[in-house]
């Protein structure tokens, strides 16, 4: 290690100290070095940097933010502005984080989700330099090694992002190129909840792909072989986290878009073995169940009198059923009663108990009884053809087509069970029709619709046309940011129920706390804690709060979970003042001084 950092204190507005053997160039190339021409004549002459840099010494960040900024700004596409703040997060860190703190509303789309999609999609082509750690199962006993390549010393990292990039977003399988998302979900952990940036590892699980377009392509950087599966799996996910405990004891382990098939079969293999939380299964549930807090108020209907049908019974989709199933249960429904309150609709139709082997563990307690089903209309269906290795729903689906059966379509169960809520994670645009809208509509006074698939094309349906088909009524939350909807006089703001509301501070308070786990009580405290921070008073108001104010909402979560996790006994770190625990583990995009050793 050429540097060492003071890792203590880390407050806003304290002074860090880096001291370096560095001299020149590679002072300059190293982008937790670097600060351009803010380097202090005394910097410049002590590290070898005068003749290395324009004489000009910008003493605060400013007017290299201006700068930037501009820069940003002259990039002509969406991605090439996310190809322009990588490059700048590996020239110096501090500026990107500084500047992506000062923009947030705007950048945060163009960094992460919708433009991190179409990175992930042609990052081959965009690739310039590594920036996590590259794990694969044809090697499977290089895990260790590998992860110690990243070159941290055990206690220096607080958390690792891991995706095995099967279930990207809502763009399916991506093999290699997938490690942009832990990467980027790591960008939002520190511009949102300050966690720093040094002390984490994005890393991707490279199993293989069946994705057809990167086999054949000879630019392709992945792991060329199909998707691996079963025990040789489970073996490389095993050995990544015994490597990661034994390297980092004290780190968060991430789960980030695995397929439905692993992803809730990990997460249960490893919560109570290792700190650690699948986001799009628990931390989805939460930010839903943040947005169905404030929505399910201003319906005027209690929990205990809500129907809620989810489409796509995937990891997200049935995180989210668990947590309105959970909230009923605290609002007085046993456990039963309420399970009975959820429809999961998905590609083989309304989930029945005749599909038996065909469900996954979790979908099963949802699937509804044949007696209560058999009346109900059935809708030829054809197999899409596809999607035939994506989703293990398709053997259902294809089991109905060949029976000549027909599937219990989404338009049928609406009608039927004349929901209050709908909730979309089907990764279909298009499929909350006008049709479907209006038919719920016409039974409720205001509709609780939330379609949630990313990136933006993928959404069931957009707030416009919901609006439009509800005249107005409809309490909405997408998954990603969508423009205000002004009708007849009033303004609409759409609250964006992503996960980036509570993520970050979740693992912020973990981190502050230490927990030995993450409980459901800390997630439950998250979503209450985002819920709060959303002003519901006034019509058309958002149903979560502004992704501008992500800073406060992230600190607020993360100070809740710490004073959960203390009270479960979870916490293993000494907290004396949650607030004071959460502020110390900040950090701050300031530049340090740095001193020649
Ligand atoms: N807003 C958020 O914070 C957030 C969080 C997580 C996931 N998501 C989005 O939710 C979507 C699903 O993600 P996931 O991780 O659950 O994926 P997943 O693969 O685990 O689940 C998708 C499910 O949808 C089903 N499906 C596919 N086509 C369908 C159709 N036409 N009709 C009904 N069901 C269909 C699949 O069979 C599968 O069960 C993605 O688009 C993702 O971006 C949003
Ligand atoms: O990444 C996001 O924007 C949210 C979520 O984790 C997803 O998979 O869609
Ligand atoms: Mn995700």
């Amino acid at each position: 290690m050429r540097y060492t950092r003071q890792a203590q204190p880390r407050r806003n507005g304290d002074k860090r100290v880096i001291r370096t053997t560095a001299r020149g160039y590679e002072v300059l190339r190293d982008p937790g070095l670097n600060k351009g021409t803010a380097f202090s004549e005394g910097e410049r002459a002590a590290l070898g940097l005068d003749g290395l840099l324009p004489p000009a010494v910008t003493a605060d960040m400013e007017q290299q933010l201006d700068r930037a900024y501009a820069a940003y700004s002259s990039e002509p596409t969406d991605l090439a502005k996310h190809v322009y703040m990588w490059r700048l997060h590996d020239n110096n860190v501090t500026l990107f984080y500084a500047l992506l703190q000062r923009h947030l509303l705007e950048m945060l789309p163009v960094v992460y989700d919708p433009v991190v999609g179409e990175a992930i999609e042609s990052y081959s082509e965009v690739f310039t330099r590594p920036r996590g750690v590259y794990l694969s199962l044809g090697d499977p006993e290089s895990v260790e090694a590998r992860l110690a390549a990243f070159g941290a010393d055990g206690d220096d990292i607080d958390l690792l992002v891991a995706s095995d990039a099967e279930e990207i977003l809502g763009i399916g399988d991506w093999g290699s190129n997938g490690i942009d998302i832990a990467v980027g979900k790591l960008a939002v952990y520190t511009a949102a909840a300050g966690i720093d940036p040094y002390r984490v590892i994005p890393v991707i699980l490279d199993a293989g792909t069946n994705n057809e377009k990167l086999l054949n392509d000879p630019m392709y950087i992945g792991y060329r072989h199909g998707r691996k599966r079963g025990k040789e799996y489970d073996a490389f996910i095993e050995a990544y986290v015994t490597a990661a405990q034994k390297l980092f004891p004290k780190a968060l382990l991430h789960w980030e878009d695995f397929g439905s098939t692993n992803a809730r079969r990990i997460l249960d293999t490893y919560a109570d073995r290792v700190p650690s939380f699948n986001d799009d299964v628990q931390g989805t549930g939460a930010v839903v169940m943040a947005g169905l807090l404030n929505a399910v108020r201003l319906s005027g209907t209690p929990w205990t009198g809500q129907r809620a049908v989810v489409l796509g019974g995937g990891s997200a989709g049935c995180g989210i059923a668990d947590q309105i199933r959970d909230q009923m249960v605290r609002s007085g429904l046993s456990k039963d009663e309420a399970t009975r309150r959820i429809w999961i609709v998905d590609l083989p139709g309304l989930l029945t108990e005749d599909l038996g082997p065909d469900l996954l563990p979790y979908q099963r307690p949802y699937a509804r009884p044949s007696a209560e089903v058999q009346d109900l209309a059935r809708t030829p269906c054809d197999v899409v053809t596809a999607a035939e290795t994506r989703w293990p729903a398709m053997a259902g689906l294809r089991a109905r087509a060949a029976s000549g059966d027909g599937i219990i379509d989404l338009a049928t169960v609406v009608a039927a069970v004349k929901p209050t809520i709908l909730i979309g994670t089907s990764t279909t645009p298009g499929m909350f029709t006008e049709e479907i809208v209006r038919k719920m509509a016409a039974s409720v006074e205001r509709p609780i619709v939330f379609p949630l698939s990313n990136p933006t094309s993928l959404h069931e349906a957009t707030p416009a046309h919901l609006l439009e088909w509800t005249d107005g009524k409809c309490l909405v939350a997408t998954g990603a940011p969508f423009d205000d909807v002004e009708r007849d006089g009033v303004v609409h703001r759409i609250g964006q129920a992503n996960n980036a509301a509570l993520y970050p501070g979740l693992g912020l308070g973990v981190i502050a706390s230490r927990a030995s786990k993450v409980s459901p009580e800390m997630l439950q405290a998250a979503a209450e804690a985002v819920a709060g921070q959303a002003d519901v008073s006034t019509p058309g108001a958002s149903l979560l709060p502004s992704n501008s104010e992500l800073r406060t909402t992230s600190s607020i979560v993360a100070v809740q979970v710490v004073q959960t996790a203390v009270e479960q006994g979870l916490a293993r770190a000494t907290i004396d003042e949650p607030v004071e625990a959460v502020r110390r583990n900040v950090w701050w995009p300031e530049y340090s001084t740095v001193e020649a050793v």
